[in-house]
């Protein structure tokens, strides 16, 4: 930080505001345009990227006007990103230090993950490109096909652990101490280093104001912590003049952070995960938790959980208005409808909440909620195709039961 307060905040922000949308290698990236405050030190020839970051901050009018009476909402997409989630960010940084490792001859056979589908993905992804391989753990059956086939197109060693993910994240410590395969998770910096460029882009994206409020689904909870550590250093280098309050929403079925939040931030106690629909964040052991607490209490912030029927309404709300959400991003979103309706979050603060990955990856869920295959949810904003025999008359019958003004 000594080095970078040599130079002043209208100094970064005209920087990185020359490197939005251009090509040279590689500060068109969202990350590497931020690259000072990454990994300075890096050769641009060492770094793996596929462009990732500069995602969509998206003005969530029908969302916000309708449903909760704010004009001001806004979803960070993360989720529209080279593998389809923030994971892209902080990965391209891993993977390009150590590729520069591997180029000084350290000895690193591989890099390996436990993860619930998005860090799997991202991991494989930008090691193939850089043709190192990588090693994925994942819990078997609790992860989404689209998730799955993801490592295995990308060619690395998929093992399918009979366990959930905290007993993979625990196999994964144990292997990485004991053979020279590096760790991939977020309990290397080097990840959230990549993943807090998401929040001075948010800055960037409002012309360097800052949000009232901003909202993220956490689980292994690295995230919350990148977000808070982008946001202080926007203020601490004078890009900015304060932080936002942050939000960490969790599903109720994994909710460890918001039990330790409502007992008063004593004595922690991992829980037992239970399924979700919002299955990346089924994590009942994160390793995150100190640095989780730590920006939450230095940014005034608050826990949330949802409710799986909270959850997958909010899903489906947001889809409605043109969204297409992962379940992880209605955590989020029901949080934000919890926060509005208790009055904490008021119908004019500007709030931005966090997409983290995109809804493709989470099909079946979603056919599942609009097929209201899901006996212990009330499904109430399904939308099942009709089955029409294919005649006019029948067309037409179709179409009059569904649009009265015909
Ligand atoms: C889609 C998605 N959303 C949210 C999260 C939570 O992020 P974190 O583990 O950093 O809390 C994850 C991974 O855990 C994820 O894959
Ligand atoms: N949701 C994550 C869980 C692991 O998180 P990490 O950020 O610590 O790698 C995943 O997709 O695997």
């Amino acid at each position: 930080m000594d080095a970078l307060k040599k130079f002043d905040g209208t100094y970064w922000k005209t920087l990185f505001d020359s490197r939005v949308g251009k090509t040279t290698w590689p500060y068109g990236s969202g990350v590497w345009s931020k690259k000072e405050w990454v990994l300075p030190e890096i050769d641009n020839d060492d770094i793996v990227s596929a462009f990732e970051g500069n995602s969509n901050l998206f003005w969530a009018e029908r969302f916000g006007k309708e449903i909760l009476g704010m004009n001001d909402l806004w979803v960070k997409h993360c989720g529209i990103s080279h593998t389809g989630s923030f994971k892209d960010l902080g990965m391209t940084v891993l993977v390009s230090q150590v590729n520069r490792l591997r180029k000084l001859n350290k000895n690193l056979i591989g890099v390996g993950c436990a993860s619930t589908g998005d860090t799997s993905a991202a991991l494989s992804a930008y090691c193939a490109s850089a043709g190192i391989p990588a090693i994925v753990f994942l819990p078997a059956n609790k992860i989404s096909i689209a998730q799955l086939v993801q490592p295995i197109a990308n060619g690395a060693i998929v093992l399918s652990l009979d366990t959930d993910f905290d007993g993979c994240m625990r196999l994964i410590r144990d292997v990485t101490e004991q053979v020279p395969i590096y760790l991939a998770n977020s309990l290397n910096s080097l990840r959230l280093e990549g993943q807090k460029t998401a929040a001075i882009e948010i800055c960037q994206q409002f012309d360097w104001e800052v949000p009232d409020w901003v909202i993220v689904p956490g689980g292994n909870l690295g995230n919350i912590y990148a977000f808070y550590k982008g946001f202080a250093m926007c203020r601490e280098l004078g890009l900015t003049d304060r932080i936002p309050r942050l939000v960490c929403a969790q599903a109720a079925n994994a909710n460890p952070l918001y039990l330790h939040y409502k007992a008063g931030w004593k004595n922690f106690s991992p829980v037992k995960a239970a399924p979700t629909f919002a299955s990346a964040i089924q994590i009942g052991d994160p390793v995150s938790i100190d640095r989780a607490v730590y920006a939450l209490q230095n940014s005034d912030g608050i826990v949330e959980e949802a409710t799986e029927e909270e959850l997958m309404d909010a899903s489906a709300q947001a889809d409605l208005t043109g969204m297409f959400t992962c379940p992880h991003t209605g955590v989020a979103l029901s949080a934000l409808i919890n926060l509005r309706e208790k009055g904490v979050i008021a119908r004019t603060d500007r709030t931005v909440v966090v997409s983290t990955a995109h809804g493709l990856k989470f099909t079946q869920s979603k056919i599942a909620y609009h097929s209201k295959e899901i006996p212990e949810l009330q499904c109430n904003f399904a939308n099942p195709p009709l089955e029409v025999n294919a005649d006019l008359g029948s067309v037409m019958d179709a179409l009059r039961s569904r649009l009265p003004s015909l």
